[in-house]
């Protein structure tokens, strides 16, 4: 009798979790609807923007609407801080898609195969995509985004086939806002190459150096010549999208007492002058450029392949003795090991590690298994051909 009311209440409980679950396909349906109207709004004022020539991007919107939104979520007791995720990215996906439209308006050609990357033209990011293309694409689109997180999105959410993105430099070192979002986003690295850059000081061609008052350029570049920099303390530094973006508005401004520091091609391209070449702290100033995509690739076994990973740890130190030792039963050598902080969470810290094996040998894929067993957390960034400086 007890087992035909367990198994009765068993059916009722069935049957209550398939009515429950109905009613959330009910709730996703209108989920998804309220986005297909919000896709369409967005389309609306892609339209506005481009006819009253306004920028696409308007960060003091964004700002108000995420108050907003963080407002109501807290009335409504949800995860803001989840909310803001998922909204901070409804609306990188707006941007994209508002993008997109500005270049089927302006009857440029959409390449279905495009690579993204910091722009517009000039910068060493653009440079370093025409190598990269000229070698290994042939023919794909260039596509120029405002800043890292752009490209990093607009590759995750399948609007672009790659991406390209500077990792690290000689003189600056890490780039930490690079390395956050390969931990945080649905990407990988696929390749790796390097490239020297050149810093030079550019102005207008009527300028020189004792009338230079304002200098602009990304943080990078600015980190990079920054004891240059400060050979002039009277400067006033100005931090802006990237080194090209600095160029055009140098010369759109024509203004004596504004220079910028950037490459010597994006000066060609703008009739900028230089009025210094050689800037950087160190004499080779190399950027470590990555490809990134959606997928992970597989490469040849015959050529010597190098696997990114990240790894989080619990606060207990042991754990990486314990991985060190899993290391050495697999004969897995490290080639790369540091620790990066969540930029976001700046007490959190992350384990990134390259090391000389095929992700795909039966080896590592052993390793890995052994690894998972103790970590918090492991992504696999990515597994490329090693490609020396
Ligand atoms: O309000 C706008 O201007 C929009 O284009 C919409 C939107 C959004 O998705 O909410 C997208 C991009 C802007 O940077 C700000 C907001």
């Amino acid at each position: 009798m007890f087992t035909i009311i367990k198994g009765f209440m068993a059916m009722n409980t069935t049957n209550i979790l398939k009515s429950l679950r109905k009613k959330i396909n009910l709730v996703d349906e209108s989920i998804i609807e309220l986005l297909s109207k919000r896709q369409s709004l967005i389309k609306e004022i892609a339209k506005e923007k481009i006819e009253k020539k306004l920028k696409i991007r308007d960060e003091k919107r964004e700002k108000e609407l995420l108050c907003f939104i963080e407002k109501i979520s807290k009335q409504k007791k949800l995860n803001t801080q989840l909310i803001l995720k998922i909204f901070k990215l409804i609306i990188l996906n707006s941007v994209l898609e508002q993008k997109k439209f500005l270049k089927i308006i302006s009857n440029k050609k959409i390449n279905d195969k495009t690579i993204s990357l910091l722009g517009p033209k000039g910068s060493y990011s653009y440079i370093a995509a025409l190598k990269y293309n000229k070698y290994k694409l042939k023919n794909y689109e260039l596509n120029m985004l405002s800043n890292f997180k752009e490209i990093v999105c607009a590759v995750e959410l399948n609007q672009s086939h790659y991406g390209i993105l500077p990792l690290e430099n000689t003189s600056s070192g890490d780039i930490e806002e690079v390395f956050n979002l390969l931990f945080e986003h649905d990407i990988f690295i696929i390749n790796e190459f390097y490239l020297k850059i050149e810093h030079c000081l550019l102005s207008i061609k009527t300028s020189d150096i004792h009338k230079i008052k304002n200098v602009y350029s990304h943080y990078q570049p600015l980190k990079q010549c920054n004891k240059f920099i400060q050979l002039f303390p009277h400067w006033n530094i100005k931090k802006i999208s990237s080194s090209s973006y600095g160029m055009q508005k140098i010369m759109q401004s024509n203004c004596i007492t504004n220079a910028v520091i950037g490459s010597e091609e994006g000066a060609k391209l703008y009739g900028l002058q230089i009025i210094k070449k050689n800037i950087s702290n160190q004499k080779k100033n190399i950027t470590r450029f990555i490809i990134i995509s959606k997928k992970l690739k597989k490469n040849h076994k015959n050529i010597p392949l190098k696997t990114s990973i990240v790894l989080k740890l619990d606060k207990n130190i042991n754990n990486f003795l314990e991985i060190l030792k899993i290391f050495k039963s697999y004969s897995i050598v490290i080639h790369k090991l540091q620790t990066h902080i969540n930029i976001h969470k700046p007490t959190k810290k992350f384990f990134y590690l390259e090391i000389t094996n095929d992700l795909y040998s039966n080896n590592t894929i052993k390793f890995i298994k052994e690894i998972k067993k103790i970590v918090d957390f492991i992504k696999i960034l990515g597994c490329y051909p090693i490609n020396n400086i």
